[in-house]
């Protein structure tokens, strides 16, 4: 997501965006609300403090009193502990529901992030996820543990301040209380502009997060091309960027910071002088003029403290919003039977009232029990048995509705228990046709038939059980081996990742240091590009599934292992109705019947030898030639 767009949306009200963590506030809501009033009884405390002053002032120090003035310090001595005890025992009223609150919101957003369509991931940088869930979330507990209760223990403080200093002389009162309108002004004013601000500033955080996870990821790449430099200039660039919009934040803090400070302490000053002058006059008692500027002393860090406080607010603000950004987007539909409206909770509503809940979200209707999936009869081995296309379109979501869409009006066949290889050039949309069968994408237009029922109807779930996939850029997780196979059928016992290892010719696995057991690093990094196919593809077969669909699952291996697996391959395929996306003819002849795609349609159907012989695109693509220039 471009930072740009993301800032532009800066026209929302703090106090609205804040209000959508009430779900998330809700369970924990008695231990804030107690914790507030006792740093309001607190902070009220402080207040209480001049009036002791007073008392001292006008009657045991008027009086040489030494008895009087040793009580006098002991009732302040009392305060001030009963005033630090109250505020650590705050602290220790939010301190462990704040860490619920914001655990429950980085599940919710995790739990969100893998529901979401794949579309969504090709849409966004991870980068700006991975800020979402780690500084976003950080900056709203921070706001929930500090301005969120002192905003409201402050603005009473102020109050019950300002209602003391009318009270004991309400014109110097006035004199104190005289700048509060310009005040309020420019804290509006700055607020607008803090807040804009405050979104670019997270949004080019997203972007620094991409850039620094791109490199680590990429590590090989950028060393193996020397491309250190420029990864390390690209870095500057945005950290650059990122510097200059938090000094343009520092500088408008600074301002409104010296506007806080100064515009009351030029009203203290003044009323300082004014109170002399009374005092002078006999019209008023030095103890009440100490009491009165003792108070309005007291006062000083409540209202200093606005300016961080509102700053901490609408960063937190723009943090709310960023997490909502990835929260309302709209999740994957079920099967048409399964929500009806196939309408997800990001319709607009908030996120729910059960955080940290619910499988289910909030505003999606319950899935309807799945029909249990039947053995294919004798009807579905003919006509409607086995994996259909019947004119499917597809355009990828972000692609405008006047370009070219990647299929169109695929109609293709695959009989239950035959294997169709699938043969195209370069971007002829194979790896696409092969990410409809399991809904990463759902189709345009047309409709894909498992046995003769439609994938669009049938629950996700089932779905995925009923088909594996292996795709060419295979994907481990910082898993054990045996674990990342079981992927593909969490009950497979050990003898069944066995077979599975067996057929996918990854006994390798035996030595390794600890066998099944062993970890593979991050993306399997540890491993070579063939040891990682042939574990995904041992992922694929696992469950031996009904539906295979594999995206040229064995590119990465040399000649002899090729062959293996596919002898391999050839006894499990028997059984398993099989999409497989093939560049070589060793691969193509796993196939009982090939389809040869071309820009986007299936421009013929047959053997290998009977598109050898009809076809020149086939023969070319099967051709030394063209592989050459592939690879080229
Ligand atoms: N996530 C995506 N968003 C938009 N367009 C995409 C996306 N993925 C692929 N495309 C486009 O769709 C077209 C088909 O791509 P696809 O990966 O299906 O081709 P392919 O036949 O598998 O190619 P190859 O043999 O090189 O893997 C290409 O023009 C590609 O640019």
């Amino acid at each position: 997501m471009s930072t740009t767009v993301e800032a532009a949306r800066t026209d929302r009200s703090a106090v609205r965006s804040l209000l959508r963590l009430w779900p998330y506030v809700r369970p924990v809501r008695a231990r804030l609300f107690t914790a507030a009033a006792v740093a309001i009884v607190a902070s009220c405390l402080s207040l209480v403090i001049p009036l002791v002053l007073k008392w001292m002032v006008d009657g045991p120090v008027a009086d040489r009193d030494v008895g009087g003035v040793w009580l006098g310090a002991l009732y302040l001595l009392l305060l001030g502990v009963a005033e630090a005890v109250l505020f650590g025992f705050r602290r220790w009223l939010v301190a462990r529901p704040l860490a619920r609150v914001e655990a429950a919101m980085r599940g919710d957003l995790f739990r969100h992030l893998q529901r979401l369509p794949v579309a969504f991931h090709d849409r966004w940088a991870s980068g700006q996820l991975l800020s979402r869930g780690t500084t976003d979330l950080m900056l709203v507990r921070l706001f929930l543990a500090f301005p969120l209760t002192f905003l409201l223990v402050n603005g009473v403080t102020i109050i019950v301040g300002a209602g003391i200093l009318l009270a004991q002389q309400w014109t110097l009162g006035l004199v104190l209380l005289a700048p509060v309108a310009p005040l309020v002004f420019v804290i509006a004013r700055f607020e607008v502009r803090y807040s804009s601000q405050a979104r670019t500033a997270q949004d080019q955080v997203g972007d620094l997060t991409t850039v620094v996870e791109e490199s680590v990821l990429g590590i090989r790449v950028i060393k193996g091309f020397g491309r250190h430099r420029s990864q390390a200039a690209a870095f500057r660039a945005l950290s650059e960027r990122l510097r200059g919009t938090e000094l343009v934040k520092a500088r408008l803090l600074a301002g409104i910071f010296g506007v806080i400070m100064t515009v009351p302490e030029l009203a203290i000053g003044a009323a300082l002088v004014l109170g002399t002058i009374q005092v002078a006059d006999g019209a008023l008692s030095a103890g009440t003029l100490v009491a009165f500027l003792s108070t309005a002393l007291a006062l000083r860090w409540p209202v200093d403290a606005m300016g961080f406080l509102l700053a901490m607010s609408q960063e937190a603000a723009t943090a709310t919003d960023r997490y909502f950004d990835v929260l309302d987007a709209e999740v994957e539909r079920e099967g048409k039977q399964g929500t009806g409206d196939g309408k997800a909770p990001g319709d607009g509503k908030s996120h729910g009232d059960e955080p940290g809940g619910a499988a289910t979200s909030p505003g999606q209707r319950p899935i309807p029990p799945a029909t249990p999936a039947k053995e294919p009869g004798p009807a579905e081995n003919g006509a409607g048995g086995g994996l259909r296309f019947e004119g499917v379109r597809f355009r990828y979501p972000d692609a405008s509705e006047d370009t070219e869409p990647v299929l169109k009006d695929v109609d293709l066949h695959i009989r239950s228990g035959e294997t169709m290889a699938l043969v195209g050039g370069t971007g002829s949309g194979k790896t696409t046709l092969t990410a409809l069968v399991p809904r990463l994408y759902e189709v345009t237009a047309g409709r894909i038939t498992l046995d003769g029922r439609d994938i669009a109807a049938m629950p996700r779930e089932e779905l995925r059980t009923l088909v594996s996939v292996a795709f060419e850029e295979p994907t481990l997780f910082s898993a054990s081996v045996g674990e990342n196979v079981r992927m593909g059928a969490e009950h497979a016992g050990d003898e069944e990742v066995r077979r599975a290892l067996d057929v996918a010719q990854a006994r390798f696995v035996d030595t390794l240091p600890r066998g099944c057991a062993t970890q593979v690093g991050e993306q399997g990094l540890s491993l070579s590009g063939g040891q990682r196919q042939r574990l995904a593809l041992a992922r694929a077969v696992v469950g031996e599934p009904r539906f295979l669909v594999l995206d040229d699952p064995l590119s990465a291996l040399d000649v002899q292992t090729e062959a293996l697996v596919e002898a391999a391959l050839r006894r499990v395929l028997r059984d398993t109705t099989a999409l497989v996306v093939a560049h070589r003819p060793s691969t193509v002849l796993l196939a009982d019947r090939v389809a040869l795609l071309s820009g986007g349609r299936v421009a013929a159907v047959g053997t290998h030898h009977e598109l050898l012989r009809d076809s020149a695109e086939y023969a070319w693509l099967m051709s030394g030639a063209h592989a050459e220039e592939r690879d080229r």
